[in-house]
């Protein structure tokens, strides 16, 4: 049966929440609907970084009220739906060791709400052995269904990872083995937004436009792709921070030097990525804020010699593809279905987890 579904996500660059209507019986989309955006204020913001990393205490609490708080005013504003999807913040990612955590009780939220909400989306799947990440991957393939692809397509999320989705829409569904292909790509925005704020003071660099002056340092890059990360067979997940030590490499450039180099990195390294997959695409997908950097467009499209468009292209929006994501995914929590396969956490079958509250 057609739900209006609600998702949200709140992504690892921590700018705010989107939240966005669906009409799923979590195979199919029917329609896209309404979508909305809370940025968290400063001060929340505060609160969420000062979590970061960590697992559990007083910092993790009050993260998990934030979250809470914000999604909670966010949804209030919407009308008719009759699930929710929330996501939480990821704080912490270890999916080999401690797990994973997303702050925020969808319990609460469901309480303040009065909606049942699906929740707690990765953690089974990391009992289970899988990655816990990514989880989009389902949704591009359904995606890919609705915008009538006819041969395999990959989506590219530039978030503050990059995350790859491979699909051949010909499967019968996400689940068949030899549909998707999903992992992490390599550290994206979040080294780059580290060096404009360490060094001049800003969040980002806007459309591209400090990189877009700089020189490529080469050998910084060909050193950061020798690391072990980039060979190994997907699928594979990333932690925000996992690749904060790039920044160092980058020390001895100027400014306009450095935010190239680190820009060409995020290209080089979907480049690499794209030799993981099983048949080569004509396009990539972009979605994330990623897809607003001219610079980086360019450098993509040139290391990968592939077209570089951003989802908006085959009519999809790319600043909420991810809340659309858990949307969807929250309907195939509640009935059961697998969110998840061997090839995008590798989980070692196609596997369901979330849980409804309320
Ligand atoms: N106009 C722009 N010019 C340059 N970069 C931009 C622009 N808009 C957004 N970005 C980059 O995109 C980032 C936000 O991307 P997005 O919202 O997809 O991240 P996220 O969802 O928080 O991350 P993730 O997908 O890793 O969880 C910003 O932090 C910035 O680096
Ligand atoms: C643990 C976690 O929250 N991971 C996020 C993060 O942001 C991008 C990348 O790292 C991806 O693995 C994932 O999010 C997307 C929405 C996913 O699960 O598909």
């Amino acid at each position: 049966m057609l739900k209006w579904a609600l998702g949200t996500m709140s992504g690892t660059s921590l700018d705010g929440v989107d939240a966005a209507m669906v009409l799923t019986d979590g195979e199919r989309i029917a329609e896209f609907g309404e979508s909305r955006y809370r940025p968290y204020s400063a001060a929340e913001r505060e609160v969420l970084r000062a979590a970061l990393g960590q697992w559990d205490g007083p910092a993790v609490e009050a993260a998990a009220r934030v979250t809470e708080d914000a999604h909670a005013e966010l949804l209030a504003g919407f009308r008719g739906a009759d699930l929710i999807g929330f996501h939480g913040q990821t704080l912490a990612h270890d999916p080999g060791g401690r797990g994973t955590l997303q702050a925020g009780s969808g319990e609460r939220l469901a309480r303040l709400l009065g909606v049942p909400v699906a929740w707690d989306f990765r953690t089974e799947d990391v009992r289970l052995g899988g990655q816990g990440a990514p989880l989009a991957p389902f949704f591009h393939f359904a995606a890919a269904r609705w915008t009538q692809e006819t041969r395999p397509v990959a989506f590219l999320n530039l978030g503050g990872v990059g995350n790859l989705t491979w699909l051949d829409p010909r499967y019968p569904g996400p689940e068949a083995a030899g549909a998707l292909l999903a992992f992490d790509t390599g550290p994206a925005n979040a080294p780059v937004n580290d060096l404009m704020a360490a060094r001049l003071g800003r969040v980002q660099d806007d459309e591209g436009a400090l990189a877009a002056m700089g020189r490529v340092d080469e050998g910084v890059i060909d050193m950061v792709l020798r690391q072990d990360f980039f060979a190994r067979t997907p699928p594979k997940s990333l932690d925000r921070n996992d690749f904060h030590s790039v920044l160092g490499l980058v020390d001895h450039l100027s400014d306009a030097d450095a935010c190239a180099t680190l820009t060409a990195l995020i290209a080089a390294t979907v480049a690499a990525g794209m030799t993981h997959t099983p048949e080569p695409v004509e396009r990539l997908l972009v979605t994330g804020g990623g897809r607003h950097n001219g610079t980086l467009m360019r450098m993509l499209a040139d290391r990968t010699a592939l077209e570089v468009r951003p989802v908006e292209h085959v009519g999809l929006d790319g600043d909420m593809l991810e809340a659309q994501a858990f949307a969807y995914l929250a309907v195939r929590v509640a009935r059961g279905l697998a969110l998840s396969s061997p090839m995008t956490t590798g989980v070692p079958h196609p596997a369901p987890g979330g849980r409804i509250s309320g």
